[in-house]
């Protein structure tokens, strides 16, 4: 197994409504990564339960090995009150829609109203996805009104595809290299109380990636 100096652990939540594909797009994430059983990461997937968090540690572009911490969120209405309470501790988020899914996509907004309204503006970087991108011929969202979508909540876009495995290890790269970015220019601080970003200094992080479920049932 190799190990690696981490400096940071980010972690990174993928919102969206229920069945646009979150669970399939991390697991697809966590099949490039050494060490995981291969059983828990088939791409068909029951509906998720609460939150399930994943862990896999990345080489940046241009810097230090970060450890993401991954949180996977249920989609479905009845977990909300889970999942809002992870909201805070988050500094990355993957904004999740299916582009034969127009509900889900007009649903974005109120999954960015929801974190901005936990953590306060300007704490989160987002990245849109527009995922099932293999489905073109039952698409009902086009490229250009999600790339305009994206670009007047201040963030990017991507689509992407597990069936056809396209963009997947990029979107989940390209959101940590931003929040990178955002550490170096100061845009995004260490907090104390906050634990999106931690510094993990001079720790000997495994590569190997790591999973566990959250355990209480949900009492809404
Ligand atoms: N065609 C296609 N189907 C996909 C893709 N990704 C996921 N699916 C299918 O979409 C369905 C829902 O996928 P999940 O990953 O469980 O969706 P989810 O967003 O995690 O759902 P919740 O856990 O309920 O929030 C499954 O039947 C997947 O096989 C994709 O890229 N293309």
């Amino acid at each position: 197994m190799e190990a690696g100096v981490c400096r940071y652990q980010f972690r990174i939540a993928l919102l969206g409504d229920a069945a646009v594909g979150k669970t399939s797009l991390l697991r697809c994430y966590m099949r490039g990564a050494p060490g995981i059983p291969e059983p828990e990461l088939e791409l068909e997937s029951a509906p998720t339960v609460g939150v399930e968090f994943y862990s896999r540690t990345v080489q940046l572009q241009a810097g230090p090995r970060v450890k993401l911490q991954l949180w996977d969120t249920a989609g479905q209405e009845r977990f909300r009150c889970i999942t809002r309470s992870f909201y805070r501790n988050v500094v990355g988020v993957l904004l999740v829609f299916d582009v034969t899914n127009r509900k889900s996509f007009e649903h974005i907004r109120d999954w960015h109203q929801e974190v901005m309204a936990t953590q306060g503006p300007d704490k989160a970087i987002f990245l849109l996805v527009g995922h099932k991108s293999d489905l073109q011929s039952a698409r009902c969202v086009s490229t250009q009104e999600a790339e305009e979508l994206a670009a007047s909540l201040g963030m990017g876009f991507m689509e992407t595809s597990t069936k056809s495995n396209c963009n997947v290890d990029l979107a989940f790269d390209t959101l940590a290299n931003t929040i990178q970015q955002a550490l170096w220019q100061g845009a995004i601080k260490l907090e104390e109380d906050w634990g999106g970003v931690r510094l993990i200094q001079n720790t000997q992080v495994s590569r190997q990636p790591s999973r566990m479920q959250h355990p209480g049932p949900c009492r809404c």
